[in-house]
């Protein structure tokens, strides 16, 4: 059994904790291997925010033509070549991953990396499971940054389907004709525009009555009309059983209307993630669980274990990288200065949709403000208020803001369109210092004609006095 000073399980954003402040200590960090190539480095990297943001991007230039013809410029979209699309993006995406893997095996004396699964049989005790051979390993202090993966749900017949998650379905060999895709939040919402972007008819299937019902009431709303223009979209539904028919996986829903039937050749199953607490075994290392199975953690990130500390999607109320990585600091400091311990703010964590149109989002919805009883103003401009937005010709976009009516300071910010995770952040920043709404709109210049002028006038349109 090998004692180290300092075990990290998963190489997600855990694996960013390492820098020359810990170049004397004795490390171990223990990856199983994500996605279908068993990589290293974590969700975002592999599987996640970076190459789903690789795919977005190519779908919006593939997007370019059809948006042409209302600005009088007639293009013509020649064809995507999805192979070398897909070789493109995983040709950099592996490269950086192996690099990384490859760095901390080889270029690291005081680091050991443990490729397989770690599970707890003990307090600060883990067993590593490889291919070959299981290992006991022993630690001081243990980091548990072991993430998630996709939920998959109980539907009769679906231990039979071929199907995909956000794991494989970025590595398809050809584009198929049609694709299924369960579940309207994030994943489900990115992936609808990209493949159908690419060619692909998409079929959406929902339980609740909204595209991502999450977000404000109003962005929601607009994005669900639009999916609904774009996407073959079944809301209100529910899986009965699923069954592959050759080639075609054949879906059977119970919907407002009653039975019916979906078929596509392939299915993507986006409902959602489960933390990976039981393959770790989170109970035998004595950590208590949230009430959602999440690892329990204060503000400083401490387990209900002493010297064990978790961070990300397997802690975490936010499944969000820069979240992960912001409690990835936390613990690093921790870790290097106990005697002062810092905690995680989670005042305002933003999060962007990068579908079609995008959204972002901070703070309050007005459904959270109402449900809470937060006094509050609103207002809305839309970019077909603004110069930029003539130019654009945009008539579906706009940004939402919430304030406290007594001090100006902003409770909430909601963008839809074009752009909108880069204009949500100056909101994102007057929230963190507690700039108020009208400082803000009139104490700086706004470039015109900007984008930005949006948010310059949402600012003014608050009810303030
Ligand atoms: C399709 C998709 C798109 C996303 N897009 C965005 C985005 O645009 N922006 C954003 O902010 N967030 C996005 N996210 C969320 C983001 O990827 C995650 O919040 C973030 O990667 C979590 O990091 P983590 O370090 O907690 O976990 P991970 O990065 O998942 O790392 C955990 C690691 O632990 C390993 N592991 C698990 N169990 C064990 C074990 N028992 N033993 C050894 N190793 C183990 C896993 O293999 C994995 O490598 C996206 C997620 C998905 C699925
Ligand atoms: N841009 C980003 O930041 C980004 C992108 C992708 C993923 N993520 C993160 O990953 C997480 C997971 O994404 P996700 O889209 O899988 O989850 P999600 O929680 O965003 O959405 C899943 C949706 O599926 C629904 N659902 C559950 N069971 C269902 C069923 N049987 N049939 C149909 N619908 C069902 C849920 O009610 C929910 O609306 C997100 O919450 C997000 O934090 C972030």
């Amino acid at each position: 059994m090998r004692h180290f000073d300092l075990v990290i399980i998963g190489s997600g954003s855990g694996n960013s904790i390492l820098d020359d402040r810990f170049a004397d200590w004795d490390v171990a960090i223990v990856e199983k291997g994500i996605g279908p190539n068993d990589a290293y480095g974590g969700t975002c990297l592999n599987v996640g925010c970076i190459p789903t943001k690789m795919f977005v991007h190519t779908a919006d230039v593939a997007a370019a033509p059809s948006g042409g013809a209302r600005l009088g410029v007639d293009l013509d979209l020649r064809g995507v070549r999805w192979t070398d699309i897909r070789d493109r993006i995983f040709g950099r995406i592996d490269a950086i991953a192996s690099g990384g893997r490859r760095y901390r095996a080889e270029d690291n004396p005081n680091v050991t990396l443990h490729e397989g699964v770690a599970r707890f049989t003990g307090v600060k005790r883990l067993v590593v499971d490889t291919a070959d051979r299981a290992e006991e390993i022993t630690a001081d202090r243990i980091v548990v940054a072991a993430g998630g993966r996709p939920a998959i749900p109980d539907i009769p017949g679906l231990d039979k389907v071929r199907y995909h998650t956000s794991d494989t379905v970025m590595r398809l060999p050809e584009l198929p004709r049609r694709m299924i895709i369960m579940g309207t939040g994030f994943v489900g919402a990115e992936f609808a525009h990209v493949f159908s972007t690419l060619g692909v008819e998409v079929t959406m299937i929902g339980r609740s009555g909204r595209v991502l019902r999450s977000e404000d009431v109003d962005i929601s709303a607009r994005f669900t009309e639009l999916a609904g223009q774009r996407w073959d979209l079944r809301l209100n539904r529910k899986e009965i059983a699923v069954e592959q028919d050759g080639e075609l996986v054949r879906l059977h829903l119970e919907g407002p209307e009653g039975a019916e039937v979906v078929e596509a050749e392939a299915l993507l199953i986006a409902v959602g993630r489960v933390p990976n607490t039981d393959l770790i075994d989170a109970a035998a290392g004595g950590l208590e669980l949230t009430e959602g199975g999440k690892i329990k953690v204060d503000a400083t990130q401490r387990t209900s274990v002493d010297g064990v500390w978790a961070l990300g999607d397997i802690s975490s109320d936010y499944e969000l990288k820069h979240v992960a990585n912001h409690e990835m600091r936390v613990v690093q400091h921790n870790l290097l200065h106990p005697e002062k311990p810092i905690e995680s703010d989670h005042r305002f964590v933003p999060h962007a949709v990068f579908s079609a149109p995008q959204i972002a989002s901070v703070g309050l919805t007005e459904q959270e403000a109402q449900q809470r009883g937060i006094e509050h103003v609103i207002s809305v401009q839309e970019y077909a208020g603004i110069a930029y937005g003539w130019a654009m010709e945009d008539t579906t976009g706009f940004a939402k803001l919430l304030a406290d009516p007594g001090t100006g300071r902003l409770l909430g910010a909601h963008i839809i369109g074009p752009q909108a995770p880069t204009l949500l952040q100056p909101l994102i920043q007057a929230m963190q210092f507690g700039l108020d709404a009208r400082t803000m709109a009139r104490g700086q210049y706004w470039i015109h004609p900007g984008m930005p002028e949006l948010i310059e006038n949402a600012l003014l349109n608050l009810p303030l006095d």
